[in-house]
């Protein structure tokens, strides 16, 4: 298996070629010059990320990661840690929102189990388990740096096989109960964000379960003192394994310039990781949708991108994604199947 030390190096950046190129055939489509808005632009974009003027993004793959997280016990989800193990069974009988969502846009799709806390083994799950859920960061680091390594290699291979797979565009997604408190601790740790304005209720706390989130992860943050030049520690004090194995992918995804669609809250974060390890990865991304979780904006405004739809969505699992996936989709038909003004005969200005 290749190691992600040896094609991190190998992660390039768009290609201003293939996207002037693009600029040029889609100014030619019988429309008035520019009419088609921020479509052209995602159409840009995918030339300059996959090096091609005439992308293609079909077939997206979907990787779903779970795993679970130690800090749950301090009460900072609504819902129990069991629905991590249960929403993972939901998902391998295609009963989750991504899987319908997957279905919709014939997605290939992976369910990878990083580390849930109940060992399960069901058909259709991939086991790529590095621990059975992270410590408690309130009490000790979350992993160690070895693991925290290791969840960045198996995101990557995971990457790799779906792409080798035929993927064209890579739609990473997550579950894992109390992963916006491990997301917002690393978000707050990498940029140094006041937890008062990024941490949410994620899957719906009360007031008094939102306090309490904000001060675990003040006090997580203070009692390990992650390093924020170094994303491997940040990952490992107060991350997540799931999180970690979505860096990875991401990562995976740029080393073969493929373009990831961003979904939510804890995908956008783990982007971050990934762009810290690697800044030239951001030259990759395009983000999917906007959030409802605050933090999530606060992110996207980090990585400088504008997310391409926002419908208050907050379940995560990739499924923001695949919602905007097709919005890629028209880009790249739009390139390729509408008329020029020549082809059609139309007059220009
Ligand atoms: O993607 C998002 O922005 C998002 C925002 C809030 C919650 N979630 C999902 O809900 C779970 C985490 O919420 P919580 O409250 O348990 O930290 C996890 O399984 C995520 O997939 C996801
Ligand atoms: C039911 C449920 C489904 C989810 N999918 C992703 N996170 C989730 C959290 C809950 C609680």
């Amino acid at each position: 298996m290749t190691k992600l030390q040896d094609f991190l190096p190998a992660i390039g950046s768009r290609n201003p070629e293939a996207a002037a190129q693009a600029r040029l055939h889609i100014d030619q489509l019988t429309k008035p010059l520019g009419s088609l808005g921020r479509l052209e632009e995602v159409a840009v974009e995918l030339a300059a990320i996959t090096g091609e003027s005439f992308p293609v993004v079909t077939p997206p793959g979907v990787i779903v990661f779970a795993a679970d997280h130690g800090v749950a016990v301090e009460g900072v989800s609504a819902y129990p840690q069991e629905v991590t193990v249960q929403m993972v069974a939901n998902m391998a009988n295609g009963g989750a929102g991504i899987n319908v969502f997957a279905r919709q846009i014939d997605a290939l799709e992976r369910i990878v189990d990083v580390g849930v806390a109940n060992e399960m083994a069901a058909p259709g799950v991939i086991g790529r388990r590095i621990k059975a859920g992270t410590a408690n960061m309130l009490r000790e680091p979350a992993m160690s740096r070895e693991e925290a390594a290791r969840t960045l290699q198996v995101g990557s291979e995971a990457a790799l096989e779906i792409i080798e797979a035929g993927a064209k565009v890579l739609i990473v997604g997550e579950v894992g109960i109390a992963n916006t408190t491990a997301s917002s601790a690393i978000l707050a740790a990498l940029t140094g964000a006041d937890p008062d304005e990024i941490v949410g209720r994620g899957t719906g706390l009360d007031d008094a379960g939102w306090a309490r989130k904000k001060q675990v992860v003040r006090e997580a943050i203070a009692l390990h003192r992650p390093d924020a030049a170094e994303p491997i520690d940040v990952l490992a004090k107060v991350g997540g394994l799931e999180i970690g194995a979505m860096a990875g992918a991401i990562l995976g995804a740029a080393s073969k310039r493929i373009p990831v669609l961003l979904d939510g809250f804890i995908a956008t974060v783990a982007a971050l990781l990934a762009v810290r390890l690697c800044p030239s990865s951001a030259d990759f991304l395009i983000a999917g949708h906007r959030s409802q979780e605050p933090g999530h904006a606060y992110v996207l405004n980090v990585l400088g991108k504008e997310p391409l739809l926002d419908l208050q969505l907050r379940l995560g699992e990739g499924t923001g994604a695949a919602l905007a996936y097709p919005v890629l989709e028209a880009a790249c038909r739009m390139v390729h199947e509408m008329a020029t003004f020549a082809s059609a005969g139309v007059s220009g200005k």
